[in-house]
Formats: C-alpha cells, structure tokens, sequence
C-alpha cells in the first residue's frame, strides 16, 4: 500500500490564551492536493507555518517521507539537513510573491539562485534552466533579465512558482496563492497550477479562504474554525453534502453573490 508522503500529528500551537492550531492530524499521500479551508483567524497560516518549521510548535511532530525512502521527522532534523530538504523536496509558496521573490535581481536568477544554493555551478546550464522554468509558467523566457518589479501580480506569482519548482520539489505549501489577484488572473493562476501538480506529480497543502480555489484544484479538504479541524474528506462531498454548521456557512456564503 501508498505510504504517506506526510503524516502531520497531533500539531498544537498557542499564542498566550489563543489556541491557533489544536491538536491537528491528517495524512497527505503523493500526487495529493490537501486544501485548508476557514476565515480569517481560524488557524490555517498558523498550521502551514507550523508544518514548514517557520513556527515553532508546542506539541506534536511531522514525518515526511524522503525521496530516498526515509521518514524524517521534520522538527528532528539537523538544522543542515532541515535547510537542504527546504530546497530540494519541499517548496513554499507565500500569498506576497514579494515575500517569496528577490525584489532587486533578475527573473532568470530569482530561479538560478536556488539551483546555486544547491550547488549547481553550470551558469549556462542554470540560465537555460531558468528559461525553461520561465516557458513552464506560461512566462516568455525574452523576460528573463527583467526584474520582478516589471511584472504584473500574476506574472510575479508564476516566477515565484518557476523558483519554487526549478529544484523538482515533491511537496508544496502554498498560503493564499491567488490572494489578491483579479479574478481572470486568479483563473489563469488556478488552471496553470492544476497542470503543474498533474505533470510534476506534486503534493500540495493548500490555504485559502476561497472555497472556488479548493473545489478546482484540491482532492481533499481540512475545514478549520477556531484552530480546530472541524470536518475533513473529499472535496466534493465536504462541499455538496457539509456536515458541520461551520462548513455549511462557509458553503452557503460562497454560493451568495
Ligand atoms: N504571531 C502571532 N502572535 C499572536 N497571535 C497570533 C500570531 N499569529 C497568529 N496569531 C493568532 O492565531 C490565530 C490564528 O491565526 P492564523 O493567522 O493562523 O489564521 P488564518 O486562518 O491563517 O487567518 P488569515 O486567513 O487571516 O491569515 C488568530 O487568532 C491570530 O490572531
């Protein structure tokens, strides 16, 4: 039988008397795309964080199945080793891509960088590299000396996904990718992200408040409310047939225009 890819365990995290995450369990197995449903303040970056080791939890552990077949527990690791499985098998991608992007260097190094950091040193290598990244986001590879600041929010949002991707990650954390974005950009954003994940055979978490972002591209659903997990399943039933109050009016009001 499939192994999981992540196995997240019982993840607590407090911030004096607010509970933002309690005691949040789930599986992700590969190829899968987990979304992270609920408001504003209910837990979802907190949980994402917590999973990346940007946030130091207060009880629980993460294990992550290696590409060379080890379960590594993430807040175990060395810090070396911590750094090197960021850049290779995991990527992370922030709802600012200016929080995700080099502001001041090019297009084309904003990807070479991460080849660099993992110690490819072909520099014709990394910039034909850096093209074919920029022509897999649906960016014209011409762009490739501009710097990200001559890029329109969608444009930027897919450079950051080419940087994030150039190292072949397995497993993706995105928070509010298409936050902020028109609604045809978003569109856009949504059906290009949909093919990465089939071609590259990604694992995804991704979270957002948008239940449209979840119903296109994830296969599963974690509904949070109050750092609690309050309903989980498949994307469809959890969204045609919700059990708990809270996904029924997280439901009913993206239905409302
Ligand atoms: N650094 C922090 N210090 C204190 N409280 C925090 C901190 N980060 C988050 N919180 C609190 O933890 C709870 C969960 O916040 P979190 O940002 O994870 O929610 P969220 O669902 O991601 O919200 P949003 O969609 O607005 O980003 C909130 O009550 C928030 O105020």
């Amino acid at each position: 039988m499939t192994k999981p890819l992540l196995q997240v365990h019982e993840l607590s995290k407090s911030y004096g008397g607010i509970k933002a995450c309690d005691r949040i369990s789930f599986d992700l197995y590969p190829g899968q795309v987990l979304g992270i449903v609920g408001e504003s303040g209910s837990g979802k970056s907190t949980l994402l964080g917590a999973i990346a080791d940007h946030i130091a939890v207060d009880h629980g552990n993460v294990t992550y199945l290696s590409r060379s077949g080890e379960d590594l527990e993430i807040f175990q690791l060395a810090e070396a080793k911590r750094r090197l499985l960021m850049r290779t098998e995991w990527g992370f991608v922030q709802q600012n891509p200016r929080d995700g992007l080099r502001i001041r260097v090019s297009a084309g190094a904003n990807i070479g960088e991460r080849l660099l950091d993992i110690g490819v040193r072909h520099y014709g290598n990394i910039r034909d590299e850096a093209a074919h990244w920029l022509r897999e986001v649906e960016i014209d590879p011409t762009r490739i000396d501009d710097l990200p600041a001559q890029f329109s929010g969608g444009m930027q949002q897919r450079l950051q996904l080419a940087r994030v991707l150039v190292t072949r990650p397995r497993l993706i954390l995105m928070d509010e990718p298409t936050g902020g974005l028109d609604v045809s950009v978003q569109a856009r954003l949504l059906d290009l992200l949909r093919s990465l994940v089939r071609n590259f055979h990604l694992s995804v978490i991704i979270v957002t408040h948008d239940i449209g972002v979840v119903r296109l591209l994830a296969h599963r659903l974690l509904v949070m409310q109050q750092g609690q997990v309050v309903e989980s399943g498949l994307t469809d039933q959890v969204l045609d047939d919700p059990q708990h109050p809270y996904t029924q009016l997280l439901v009913s009001a993206a239905l409302t225009p």
